[in-house]
């Protein structure tokens, strides 16, 4: 069986549990909101303030994922309205639900998982940047529709909503797609006006209703992120705490046994 030595554990990579039996499983975060509501920013700051964004990433214990690694394959039919910003990716269906609850069964099951990065200037997922996801004590899941599909909401320990108000969400969402994913002003604007936004209505908005913590004004909310980052700064600790009485425990019994 392959093995991989971390510094604070060992992961089993073709089966489930640490070699006493123990599963490490980690805690669950969802964060949703609007499109450009800062989502992918919160999460980076809470990975800096808990001193995650410069470890290695075989190391971390706190990792992030988005929810555009499992946007589905596109038809060639569908690739083609997708160029010209007619195609729905705010719906449900443009995901693929079903993988994305088996990667997150995965990871929950302490397993490394293996994702696709997304490639939003050719509409489509790129396998040959793929991240690996190594078991982790904290994972953050971020995107549009975390909260919308019940059996991956049901999934998580703690949700959270980053709540932006949506003309800040548009003035950001213009320059990002025009200067970080390939679009033109036009593309952009119609995209928004027919699919991103009765969408956001529709189907994103009404997921705030199943938040633990909403996050006003995103990012710029340093009271909120300093909150939630004390609080997963008590679930590392203890999780470190619980792993040293676990290593110790195995460790004398093997010396007992021996
Ligand atoms: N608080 C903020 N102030 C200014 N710009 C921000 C802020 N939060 C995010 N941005 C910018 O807005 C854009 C969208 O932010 P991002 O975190 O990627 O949102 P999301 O992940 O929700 O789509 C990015 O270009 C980001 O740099
Ligand atoms: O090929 C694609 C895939 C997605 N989008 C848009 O991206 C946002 C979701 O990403 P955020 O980082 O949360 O903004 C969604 O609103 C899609 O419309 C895209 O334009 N093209």
């Amino acid at each position: 069986m392959d093995t991989i030595n971390k510094e604070k554990s060992v992961v089993l990579l073709n089966g489930d549990a640490l070699p006493n039996g123990e599963i490490k499983s980690p805690f669950l975060i969802g964060v949703a909101g609007g499109t450009a509501s800062g989502k992918s920013t919160v999460c980076k700051k809470i990975m800096e303030q808990l001193g995650q964004a410069e470890m290695d990433h075989t190391q971390r214990q706190v990792v992030s994922i988005s929810q555009d690694s499992f946007y589905r394959e596109l038809t060639p039919t569908e690739k083609i309205k997708a160029q010209k910003g007619k195609f729905n990716f705010d719906h449900p269906d443009a995901f693929n639900e079903e993988l994305m609850y088996e990667t997150l069964q995965r990871i929950l099951k302490g397993q490394i998982a293996k994702i696709p990065s997304y490639d939003y200037r050719t509409n489509s997922l790129d396998f040959d940047n793929e991240l690996v996801i190594y078991p982790a004590d904290v994972v953050l899941f971020e995107g549009i529709l975390v909260f919308y599909f019940p059996k991956i909401r049901d999934l998580f320990h703690m949700k959270l909503f980053v709540d932006t108000d949506s003309d800040t969400r548009l003035a950001r969402r213009v320059p990002r797609d025009i200067n970080e994913r390939g679009r033109d002003l036009d593309a952009v604007l119609t995209q928004y006006m027919t699919f991103v936004k009765p969408a956001f209505e529709e189907f994103c908005s009404p997921t705030k209703k199943f938040a633990d913590v909403i996050i006003p004004r995103g990012a710029d909310n340093t009271v909120a992120i300093d909150l939630i980052v004390h609080h997963i700064g008590e679930i590392l600790a203890a999780t470190n705490i619980a792993q040293h009485n676990t290593a110790r425990t195995t460790a004398s019994s093997m010396k007992r046994d021996h």
